[in-house]
């Protein structure tokens, strides 16, 4: 068995050459700092960690964390890159069908779905690509699905200073379907209604129409 060590203590004595996954270009590939927890946790649990099929997967699965918990490292004008727009339009933004993967924040277990996400203009529009960008920045952090559903609509409502912003979202989390309560076919739905989406129900319609059905 291996003794814990720190990222840097393992790095000063490690053989980057016999590492599986090093860079395209030939550099050795570095440990990353959460690659010696996944192999203590692989330990923990009776693992070889030297064998093969093992070897390489703390790096890959500490890898695979930082991806999917990127978006703690972002920030939202870098991510925004100026693209806001000034417009006359007053009518209706909608983009639906937005894919995410988030990891809930008890279990660390992923939760899927998709976001609809709608504005008002007053006076200012959103480059279209950002709003899955604004999407993918909350959810690729530990959450709760009601929080990600808000942070969605302020951070929309923020950028463009839209009179009203309407987010949907649904999904299904993992905790509830692989372990615990194990029901295979809850979904979650959740909504924040910012401004004239509080204030009228006409708008409110007017986005759930658009809404795919459920079922
Ligand atoms: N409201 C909400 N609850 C969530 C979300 N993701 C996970 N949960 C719930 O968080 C709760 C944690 O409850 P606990 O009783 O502390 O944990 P647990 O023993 O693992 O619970 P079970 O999942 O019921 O086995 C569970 O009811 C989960 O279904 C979410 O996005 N929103
Ligand atoms: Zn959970």
């Amino acid at each position: 068995m291996e003794d814990f060590q720190s990222p840097a203590a393992f790095a000063a004595g490690h053989d980057f050459d016999a590492e599986p996954l090093a860079a395209a270009d030939g550099r050795p590939a570095s440990e990353h700092a959460f690659a010696p927890l996944y192999r203590e946790l692989l330990k923990g649990i009776g693992e070889d960690v030297g064998r093969e099929g093992l070897v390489g997967t703390p790096q890959r699965a500490a890898k695979a964390f930082e991806f999917l918990t990127s978006g703690y490292q972002q920030d939202v004008q870098q991510l925004l890159n100026g693209a806001i727009f000034e417009s006359a339009n007053r009518d209706m933004v909608i983009v639906r069908d937005i894919e995410f993967y988030s990891l809930c924040e008890h279990h660390i277990l992923p939760f899927y779905g998709k976001v609809h996400v709608a504005y008002l203009p007053a006076g200012k529009v959103i480059g279209l690509s950002k709003i899955p960008r604004i999407v993918d920045l909350y959810a690729r952090r530990l959450q709760i699905q009601e929080n990600l559903t808000e942070q969605i609509a302020r951070c929309v409502q923020s950028v463009t200073g839209a009179e009203g912003v309407a987010v949907v979202v649904e999904a299904r989390h993992m905790c509830m379907l692989m372990r615990g309560v194990e029901k295979q076919n809850a979904s979650m739905v959740t909504s924040t209604q910012l401004g004239l989406f509080r204030e009228s129900e006409s708008a409110r319609n007017q986005f759930l129409r658009f809404l795919p059905q459920a079922g």
